[in-house]
């Protein structure tokens, strides 16, 4: 799906006065943003930022309240059909088809894509091997680690060749190895033209991996730019954002007198 030109230049996501309310909680308060394509862009923020939220309704998961989105050019909400053919996700809390094996995971999600069963069958079998699951792969998904499963996750969302592949905290419980294995295939993934959307909120891994960076928190994006826009004059990207979202005087366990030293 990737194709010489659609990279340079152009956005792959354009997101327009987005608002998303869970009851009296406000979780995307209004956000724009312009995602460039062919960079491995990072959504950072803290905990309860809405991250998540607006990468749901990103991907067409979540219907907004008010706002658009368009992904390569195609509104989510209006034309699912062309945009779905043309991303990849890997949600937050992934669902699996637990009682397949992952190749018979990925044998079921290529045919879905419309892919010739050949083609899947060879596509599948590079991807269990780059992401060091050939060993595991006539293993029930139901059996699968927590790394496991993000990488059939991760091969499942990549096996139509997405022009945007989209991942929430691909990393979370994936251990140093799994991580680096993972890391390289993205890299790989994006030095074609690809984009990489992903969220997460470890900073050394975004300042490392991340060539361009949204800083959202409260429900608002707090700053966009390259690594370098962003941090401006601060020592790390994890001081930059630590200003940016105002986390900085408060105190960190100043009111807990009570705790460690052994007095109950
Ligand atoms: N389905 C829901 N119902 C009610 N509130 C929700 C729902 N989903 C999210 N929220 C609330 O919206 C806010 C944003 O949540 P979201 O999961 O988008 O944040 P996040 O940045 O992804 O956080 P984290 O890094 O902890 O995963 C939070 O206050 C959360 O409690």
């Amino acid at each position: 799906m990737v194709t010489e030109g659609d990279a340079v230049g152009s956005s792959a996501v354009r997101v327009q006065g987005l608002w998303k309310r869970f009851g009296q909680q406000v979780a995307v308060a209004g956000v724009d943003l312009e995602l460039p394509a062919g960079k491995f862009i990072g959504l950072v923020g803290p905990n309860g930022a809405g991250k998540t939220t607006t990468l749901s309704m990103v991907t067409g998961l979540l219907r907004p309240d008010h706002g658009t989105v368009e992904v390569v050019g195609h509104d989510v909400w209006r034309d699912p059909v062309e945009v779905k053919a043309r991303i990849g996700v890997l949600p937050e809390g992934l669902r699996l088809f637990e009682r397949l094996s992952g190749r018979e995971l990925l044998a079921y999600s290529g045919r879905l894509r419309g892919l010739p069963g050949a083609e899947v069958d060879k596509r599948a079998t590079q991807l269990l091997d780059v992401l060091d699951l050939a060993g595991s792969q006539h293993k029930l998904v139901v059996d699968y680690s927590t790394g496991m499963r993000k990488k059939i996750g991760l091969a499942t969302a990549l096996l139509h060749n997405p022009e945007v592949l989209f991942l929430d905290e691909p990393f979370e419980g994936v251990d140093p190895v799994s991580a680096q294995t993972i890391r390289g295939v993205l890299e790989r993934y994006t030095a074609s033209g690809a984009t990489v959307v992903f969220s997460s909120h470890v900073m050394e891994l975004v300042e490392s991996l991340c060539d361009w960076v949204a800083v959202m928190a409260a429900g608002r994006i707090r700053a966009t730019g390259t690594l370098a826009e962003v941090r401006g004059d601060a020592p790390s990207l994890q001081q930059a954002f630590l200003e940016l979202v105002g986390a900085q005087s408060r105190g960190a366990g100043s009111d807990l007198d009570w705790l460690g030293g052994g007095a109950r």
